[in-house]
């Protein structure tokens, strides 16, 4: 099998001088794909993600992004790299309007965005129409969105998402997964954490379900939905 395109392989590590969270844990995502860490509460999740992402020192394993070795990268820099991190909170600016938030994704970029908040727009219609909204007016799927757009202002090249769905009701989270689908069939790779394991493996094309900081289940989200000793333990039957 080649590379994927971003892989966090055999991470171990934790936060500062604490105990190691992460234990050989391995995560991975390809182009047009979306694949989903699932979990129980604690089980690290959001740590190998922000692993992924540079928030870490791990003590073992790498990560890669197109093949390049990116392990000893701030986050910033993998930011420069390609890699779109949304944040499970405080990821939007609320005293600033919807499109200064979007303006401020962009802040990499030398190049006219224009073009890209269009794309963001057209992707979420109701940032149009509030653009001039301070976000923090916004409801919790709305703000969601905003923070989603913000990273895709940066043009990622892989989009990382900490429980996109947290706090909002299940009909906004349908609403913010088909979004979700709709900006992998553009390409994009799309790797996040959810809580909601069952809707999330339905859309998953790739599944991790991690216990104590190790990989316990991988596979197709088709797999591990219908994989009895996942159902009997995440999945509630
Ligand atoms: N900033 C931090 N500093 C120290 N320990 C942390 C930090 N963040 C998380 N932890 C610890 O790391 C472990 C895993 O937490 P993590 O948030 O990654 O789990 P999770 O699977 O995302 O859980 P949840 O679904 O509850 O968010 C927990 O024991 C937690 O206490």
């Amino acid at each position: 099998m080649s590379e994927p395109f971003l892989i966090g392989d055999r991470m171990t590590g934790g936060y500062g001088k604490g105990p190691d969270i992460l234990h050989d844990c391995t995560i991975a995502v390809n182009p047009g794909e979306i694949a989903v860490i699932v979990g129980p509460n604690g089980a690290g999740k959001s740590t190998a993600m922000k692993a992924a992402f540079g928030m870490l020192t791990l003590r073992g394993g790498s990560v890669r992004l197109a093949g390049e070795d990116i392990t000893h990268l701030s986050p910033q820099d993998r930011v420069v790299k390609g890699m779109g991190f949304v944040p499970q909170s405080s990821n939007i600016f609320t005293s600033m309007t919807v499109e200064e938030n979007l303006e401020m994704g962009a802040f990499i970029r030398r190049d006219d965005f224009s073009e890209t908040m269009e794309q963001v727009y057209h992707l979420f219609p109701i940032l149009k129409e509030k653009r001039n909204q301070a976000a923090g007016e916004l409801s919790g799927g709305q703000r969601q969105q905003v923070a989603v757009g913000r990273a895709l202002m940066t043009k990622p090249k892989v989009l990382m998402l900490d429980e996109p769905t947290a706090g909002v009701s299940p009909i906004v989270m349908d609403e913010l997964f088909d979004r979700i689908i709709e900006v992998a069939r553009t390409g994009l790779p799309i790797l996040m954490v959810e809580q909601n394991a069952k809707q999330a493996l339905e859309i998953a094309d790739k599944g991790y379900v991690l216990v104590q900081g190790r990989n316990a289940f991988t596979g197709t989200g088709q797999e591990l939905l219908t994989d009895p000793d996942v159902r009997k333990s995440f999945l509630g039957g």
